[in-house]
């Protein structure tokens, strides 16, 4: 069955099948600029947590400015987390030291303040214990475990600015398997014909230069270019956004094919929901660093429960002219909404596979909301 925007329907997975990928714990990534007064911290990731399970198509929402983007470089290690861990099939690739700073910080009020010789003591053992934390995770940090990151690809919003307009296809292509050490050339030419075959061109474009292309045609070549390396992980930073919208569903069936033929894990990044709705198994919303809710597509866009969520889901319109008419935005102000004065809230499962930030008192709404 096909629906409005010709995507291809989503696979079955069965949950049994699925381990993750990438695990992220209370991830954070702070942007400080100036100093003194002058002193500014965005805080474009600001403690997230979450899994993407193997094989599945993890849409990752929100509004330009929230975070997806610095999350996704972060994940591909183009930025230094500041705090929290991730882990790539198991193994950790990249950990912050905000926490092991503050603790240390911390231990240093104590050894000034206290009189207690039993509290300096402990204090002093948590220093040189952090003290070690840090330097182990700079050391691994530091250490560009080349073949677990090959494994994690990723393709960019523009493909005219991602791709060198100097180098032909081929060359574009060949580039990640010359630096994992491809020597020959006929082997070379065979790999590089294979890929642009399997994402929907052919043999004769690789002596071309980028501007030859159209749009989507140039997405495709960028979408060659991680997939010539056999990745586990892809991350589409926005792949559709830069396209007309008469290819865009062409890309998001391509992406499609290569989950389902190769068993490729997708993190799909977009800014509005009505392009993950189609593709992704579950997805997660994000506001202002945070994560507000995160759930299996179709309970996402059944049960919406997160009032950020409510309002990009009403900024969402349907081909049906009658919904369109009466159609009412959702504006979303936190400030007006929660009141977290007294609690803060929590990143907690309201239902299975189906998480909110909420406190407590939220949380009972929200249940009350999901069982009328
Ligand atoms: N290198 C950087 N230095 C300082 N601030 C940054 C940097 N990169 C991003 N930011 C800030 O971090 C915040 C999140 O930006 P980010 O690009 O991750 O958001 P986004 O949701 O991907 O937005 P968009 O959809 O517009 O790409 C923004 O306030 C942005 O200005």
């Amino acid at each position: 069955m096909r629906n409005s925007l010709n995507i291809d329907n989503k696979i079955e997975i069965k949950q049994s099948e699925l381990a993750p990928v990438v695990s992220i714990k209370n991830l954070k990534k702070h942007f400080i600029s100036g100093v003194g007064k002058q002193k500014l911290v965005v805080k474009a990731v600001d403690g997230v947590s979450f899994d993407i399970q193997s094989g599945e198509i993890f849409g990752l929402v929100g509004e330009s400015g929230c975070g997806k983007t610095t999350l996704g470089r972060t994940l591909i290690k183009l930025h230094e987390p500041t705090d929290g861990t991730i882990e790539f099939l198991g193994r950790p690739i990249t950990e912050g030291i905000q926490s092991n700073i503050e603790a240390i910080n911390e231990a240093k009020e104590i050894i000034k303040s206290h009189k207690d010789a039993e509290k300096k003591a402990e204090a002093k053992n948590t220093i040189k214990f952090n003290k070690k934390e840090i330097r182990r995770k700079k050391r691994q940090n530091e250490k560009n475990d080349y073949e677990l990151t090959k494994k994690m690809q990723m393709i960019f919003q523009d493909p005219i600015a991602s791709l060198d307009p100097r180098m032909t296809v081929k060359e574009i292509i060949a580039e990640g398997l010359r630096i994992s050490g491809v020597k020959k050339d006929d082997e070379i030419t065979k790999q590089v014909h294979e890929v642009l075959e399997t994402v929907g061109l052919v043999p004769e474009h690789a002596n071309r230069y980028p501007h030859e292309f159209s749009g989507g045609q140039r997405q495709r070549i960028g979408i060659g270019r991680a997939l010539v390396l056999n990745p586990t992980f892809l991350i589409a930073d926005e792949p559709i956004s830069a396209l007309d919208v008469s290819i865009q569903a062409q890309i998001i069936n391509l992406l499609n094919d290569l989950r389902k033929e190769y068993g490729i894990t997708i993190l799909f990044v977009a800014h509005d929901l009505s392009v993950v709705k189609y593709i992704s198994d579950r997805v997660g919303v994000m506001y202002f660093g945070n994560m507000v809710e995160l759930a299996p597509a179709d309970e996402l866009f059944a049960n919406p429960l997160h009032p950020y969520t409510k309002s990009l889901l009403s900024a969402v319109p349907l081909a049906d002219p009658n919904y369109e008419k009466y159609r009412k935005r959702v504006t979303y102000n936190p400030q007006t909404t929660h009141d977290y004065s007294e609690e803060k809230p929590v990143f907690q499962e309201i239902k299975e596979g189906h998480f909110i930030l909420a406190n407590s008192k939220e949380m009972e709404e929200y249940r009350r909301e999901l069982k009328g």
